[in-house]
């Protein structure tokens, strides 16, 4: 296995001209052996996992279910009025995360518009997160959780670095890290390595994609990924890094930037 942090494939938002089943064909032919999947309930997890095994892909990664996402919701974690949605949203994640041999379970915080949800969002997101980090972690499953900038998604309640630190630290699992998205990050505080260097520790998994337009890593844009995945190997070559960019943006429509840039599949 050569040297450097692995990729995967984001196939909620790469081959969107494919049906997701389809799309693991697509990116093993591109070269992927490692696979994302943000929203993987559109389809039984056996035919997804039929799908990977088929294509010699692994899963690294899927969201717990977030919600009707075309009625604007975004995750469940910090809603006081969803908390048995979101307790059975976790039974959902753990069903597919087993079937689909993924070890990592990505808890969506959500968009608190009432006020009784705005008022109770951040004492709500703590102990649904925790408890969540408790109960993956019975199915050995790490807990991750995402910083998401206000720009991408207003409202959402997880949009900085020292929200889920608060959060991390007043959880005892052990079992609660932070999913870092360069692409958040740059758009939540900047700074993208020395934040990556500063939180190290509690980082368990890196997403990528250029800014602003979330296109892939060698379109044009304010990221150059060449430094990021330096200054990404450097800290810690076992992180798996999701390439959860928009398909289509920018000229190239290649992989070719995950040889360039010292990366691998
Ligand atoms: O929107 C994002 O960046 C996500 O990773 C959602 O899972």
């Amino acid at each position: 296995m050569p040297a450097g942090n692995r990729v995967a494939a984001n196939l909620n938002m790469l081959f969107t001209n494919l049906p997701l089943l389809q799309r693991y064909g697509a990116a093993a032919a591109a070269g992927f052996k490692l696979v994302e999947v943000s929203i993987p309930y559109s389809e039984p997890a056996n035919k997804l996992r039929q799908a990977a095994d088929e294509h010699r892909l692994e899963h690294t990664l899927i969201n717990a279910p977030p919600g009707n996402w075309d009625q604007g919701f975004r995750g469940l974690a910090s809603l006081k009025s969803e908390k048995e949605a979101f307790r059975n949203s976790l039974d959902t994640a753990i069903e597919y995360a087993r079937a689909l041999d993924c070890k990592r379970v990505h808890i969506m915080a959500g968009i608190p518009r009432t006020a009784d949800d705005v008022a109770h969002a951040s004492a709500t997101y703590s102990e649904n997160v925790r408890f969540a980090a408790q109960k993956l972690k019975e199915h050995n499953l790490l807990c991750l959780i995402e910083p998401i900038n206000k720009y991408t998604i207003p409202g959402y309640h997880l949009h900085n670095y020292e929200q889920a630190m608060e959060v991390i630290n007043q959880d005892d699992s052990q079992n609660l890290k932070i999913q870092y998205d360069t692409f958040h990050a740059q758009q939540i505080n900047g700074q993208v390595g020395a934040t990556l260097r500063r939180l190290k520790e509690h980082i368990g998994y890196i997403q990528v994609a250029q800014v602003p337009a979330r296109g892939a890593c060698d379109t044009r844009g304010e990221l150059d990924y060449h430094f990021i995945f330096s200054e990404i190997g450097a800290v810690n070559a076992e992180w798996v890094i999701g390439a959860e960019y928009l398909d289509g943006v920018g000229a190239k429509e290649s992989f070719g930037w995950v040889i360039e840039m010292a990366v691998h599949f």
